[in-house]
């Protein structure tokens, strides 16, 4: 299937518990992994109620950017949450509810009550995705730093993303040491991490330790970091993702990461350590996201070649999902 996973530990020692490195093992390294996505995703039973495998946030949409937040959130609802929420600048709401009658749309995100008008909403949510079409005005950030903060007093878990990335680079105190968040960077948003943290330029020339040590110096939470491969790490271990995609690199790829990966942390915290043989929830869950943003992007090439769009791996989400993680 062109899969490659290793898991690295701090210092660049192989976690042999854990996968090893020798070409003869990869195999069943691999498998491990898929088992343990696996592991956390919910029966679909008659038992359930609406809501129970998800409801999701997503913190983003703007006069420019409408399209992310739809991407990330019918991504969460094709994965398999319940409902999913998007709260969104007046401007962009009519627009992502035209896209969609999925998505519930909150126009609440520049109004002066925007973090009250999100809290109430909190107790209800499993895991918020900030940041997909958020832009950089200062008075939505200034929000957001609210609903961020509010969020982490309910200890909901959390994937930052895009521009929520933007203003993390701006104070990274919001996030740091918060066990239940997800940071999500492509390769500029995790170098400007890198600078707001570091306050130098990052080395480009050893990637499994530079992720270490922007997780570490984070208060180990997870980042995955974008690319040729996507890199994953809690400050403890590297996971190395290289599901075969595609060459074509068309804008919302990126919010369909995010999207799903809001579904399979609030799965992957809900299921435990027992469900993920002792591994992080947190790391299983973003391995499983970008495994399967991967494969999207690797199905939709095979139909559409140089004409793929973001739509057109949403389309694939269903079959690639349970090809993948069903069993
Ligand atoms: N249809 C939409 O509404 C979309 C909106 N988007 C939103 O657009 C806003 C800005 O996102 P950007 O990703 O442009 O963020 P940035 O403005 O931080 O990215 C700057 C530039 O970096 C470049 N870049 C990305 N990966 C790179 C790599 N590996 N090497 C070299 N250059 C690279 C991109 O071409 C981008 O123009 C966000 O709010 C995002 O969510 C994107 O998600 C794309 C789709
Ligand atoms: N060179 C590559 N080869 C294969 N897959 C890639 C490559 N670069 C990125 N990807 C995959 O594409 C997905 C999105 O990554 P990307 O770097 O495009 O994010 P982004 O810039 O945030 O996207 P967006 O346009 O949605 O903002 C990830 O799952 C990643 O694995
Ligand atoms: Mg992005």
């Amino acid at each position: 299937m062109g899969v490659h996973c290793v898991a690295i530990g701090a210092c660049g020692r192989v976690l042999q518990r854990a996968f090893s490195l020798h070409p003869a093992h990869a195999p069943k390294d691999m498998e491990n992994f898929f088992q343990l996505v696996r592991n956390i995703v919910p029966a679909l039973t008659s038992k359930k109620h609406k809501g129970q495998d998800g409801r999701i946030g997503i913190v983003g949409g703007c006069q420019e950017y409408t399209g992310a937040p739809y991407f990330a959130g019918i991504t969460a609802l094709k994965v398999g949450a319940d409902l999913t929420h998007v709260f969104c600048a007046r401007e962009a709401a009519p627009v992502i509810k035209s896209y969609s009658p999925e998505l519930i749309v909150h126009p609440v995100l520049d109004s002066s009550g925007a973090v009250e008008e999100v809290e109430k909403w909190l107790p209800r949510l499993h895991a918020l995705v900030v940041g997909p079409g958020l832009g950089r005005d200062s008075l939505l950030l200034n929000n957001v730093r609210g609903i961020l903060e509010a969020t982490k007093a309910r200890d909901i878990p959390v994937v930052i993303d895009a521009d929520g990335l933007w203003l993390v680079a701006q104070q990274p105190a919001l996030i740091r040491g918060y066990q239940k968040a997800v940071l999500t960077p492509n390769r500029v948003e995790f170098s400007r991490l890198w600078e707001a943290v570091f306050s130098s330029p990052m080395d480009a020339t050893n990637q499994s330790d530079s992720i270490l040590k922007l997780s570490q110096a984070l208060g180990n939470i997870t980042v995955v970091q974008k690319g040729e491969q996507d890199l994953i790490s809690n400050g403890q271990q590297v996971l190395v993702c290289s599901q075969e995609g595609s060459g074509r690199r068309c804008g919302g790829q990126g919010d369909l990461l995010s999207g799903s990966l809001g579904v399979l942390v609030h799965w992957a915290l809900l299921a435990g350590p027992e469900k993920t043989n002792g591994s992080s929830p947190l790391l299983v869950a973003a391995w499983g996201a970008c495994t399967l943003t991967r494969e999207c992007n690797h199905q939709a090439f095979q139909k559409y070649g140089r004409s793929t769009t973001t739509t057109d791996m949403i389309a694939e989400v269903g079959t690639t999902f349970s090809k993948l993680f069903t069993t």
